[in-house]
């Protein structure tokens, strides 16, 4: 499935809901400008205050949904907190010939996924908080939230915090500023990982030293 001469990377970012994987990633694209790319998914989740249609996600029904999964447009597709999620094959493919770091900010099953997909492209990350407490005051403060939601929330928290061994890097998210650096870190270490699977003329050029 993997194209033979992708330029680009995949930097998946994974976490607990709240654990600020979001603010994180955003952030991180904007300041490495043209050099990477936020990959916007669709979701069946009713749109928040504040959110855009087409900059958060693409916010369709169900039906929509289903229909695209059926007409083959995901990369990957999953239900998160009771509502459907999924990554837009050609986005990703369109950003990745053209060199780009590509920033999937999906859960642990999704991760799962793309790293079967794109095993050699995938760098990924865990985010999330030093505490429980930091991560329920970070929910409450974000006031998206019910009481009922942020119990939801939790208990995935829990089943998602044991999916940590699969990352290639796990991120305490304490320090806003030093954890965005700290990303940015393993955005470009994505990039060059992606070198190494595009040598052959690279080698080329070293024979006839022996
Ligand atoms: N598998 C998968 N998960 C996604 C996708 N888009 C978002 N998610 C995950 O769905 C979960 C819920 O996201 P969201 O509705 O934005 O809520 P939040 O985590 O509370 O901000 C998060 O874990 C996201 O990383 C996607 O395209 N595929
Ligand atoms: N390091 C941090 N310190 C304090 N608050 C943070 C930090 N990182 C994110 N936040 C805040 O926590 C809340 C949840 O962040 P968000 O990016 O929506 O999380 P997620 O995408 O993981 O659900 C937001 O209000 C955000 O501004």
């Amino acid at each position: 499935m993997e194209c033979m001469k992708v330029k680009g990377s995949i930097l998946v970012i994974s976490g607990p809901s709240g654990s600020g994987k979001t603010s994180l990633a955003r952030e991180v694209c904007n300041e490495l400008k043209d050099l990477a790319y936020f990959s916007i998914s669709t979701t069946t989740r009713p749109i928040r205050d504040g959110e855009r249609d087409g900059v958060d996600y693409f916010f369709v029904s169900k039906e929509e949904f289903l229909k695209d999964v059926e007409e083959g447009y995901f990369l990957e597709w999953a239900e998160v907190h009771g509502n459907f999620y999924g990554t837009s094959k050609k986005q990703i493919n369109e950003a990745l010939n053209k060199g780009k770091i590509v920033f999937l900010d999906i859960d642990v099953q999704g991760h799962e996924a793309v790293r079967k997909a794109y095993p050699n492209i995938v760098t990924s990350v865990f985010v999330t908080t030093k505490d429980k407490k930091t991560l329920i005051e970070r929910l409450k403060k974000r006031e998206t939230e019910t009481d009922e939601s942020i119990k939801v929330r939790m208990i995935n928290a829990l089943h998602e915090m044991k999916k940590i061994p699969q990352y290639d890097y796990l991120l305490i998210n304490d320090d806003f500023n030093s954890s965005k650096e700290k990303l940015k870190s393993c955005a470009i270490a994505s990039l060059i990982k992606t070198s190494k699977y595009n040598i052959e003329n690279f080698i080329e050029k070293w024979k006839g030293i022996e």
